[in-house]
């Protein structure tokens, strides 16, 4: 298969080899590509999006990751507009990754796609599975979050500093801990009167 049949055989969330020679030269074009991105800080942002066009599947208006952004093919990604990512993100997009508009994300925050195979001799012998991660419109992830494989988190959400999320997040809530749980809805009780 060539990479665009593996890219699709992947996203059809079955058991596929992690290590034939395609897609260990898609990462390392991956990493030239992320490398640049991240040696260009400082330049105009239509400089650095020139390089998101080319690494993502697609991104909205004022897209910017502080160094260093990190992920795995980049063509599976898909971003909104207005997305804010804080320093050290990582990408593992074998599965698919959808991110809404107005999304923020804390420093190290990361979203992995694939698992290794749980057998044994299918692990050894390169045998991954992926499964797409969706983020909603207005998400706000907290710093050090993990996003599993799988997960869908839904409108205007925060997930808390420090979570894994293991399972589906729903829309206006706050969620936190390992595993993420919800803790509360997000209410008018949060607004504080405060005015850009
Ligand atoms: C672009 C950028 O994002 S840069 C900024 C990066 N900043 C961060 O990542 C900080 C993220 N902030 C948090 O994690 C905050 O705790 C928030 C926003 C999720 C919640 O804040 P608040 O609504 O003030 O919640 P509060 O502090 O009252 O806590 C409510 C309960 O949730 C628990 N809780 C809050 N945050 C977390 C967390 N991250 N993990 C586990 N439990 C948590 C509290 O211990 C408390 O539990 P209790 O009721 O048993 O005492």
């Amino acid at each position: 298969m060539n990479l665009e049949e593996q890219r699709k055989f992947i996203l059809s969330g079955k058991v596929y080899n992690d290590l034939t020679p395609e897609l260990v030269k898609a990462r390392e074009n991956t990493v030239f590509l992320t490398n640049k991105y991240n040696e260009s800080f400082g330049k105009p942002s239509e400089e650095r999006e020139a390089i998101l066009k080319e690494l993502l599947k697609s991104i909205g208006k004022n897209v910017h990751f502080e160094p260093t952004f990190r992920c795995e093919f980049g063509f599976n990604i898909t971003i909104g507009n207005n997305f804010y990512a804080n320093f050290d993100c990582v990408m593992l997009d074998g599965g698919g990754i959808e991110i809404g508009n107005n999304v923020l994300f804390g420093p190290r925050v990361g979203i992995y796609t694939s698992n290794h195979s749980i057998d044994v001799e299918e692990r050894i012998n390169g045998g991954c599975y992926a499964k797409p991660v969706k983020i909603g419109n207005n998400v706000w992830i907290g710093a050090g979050v993990h996003i599993n494989q799988g997960v869908t988190i839904g409108n205007n959400t925060i997930i808390g500093s420090g979570s894994v999320v293991t399972k589906d997040i729903p829309d206006n809530v706050i969620a936190a801990g390992v595993p993420c749980k919800v803790i509360r809805k997000i209410t008018e009780k949060d607004k504080t009167g405060y005015k850009p």
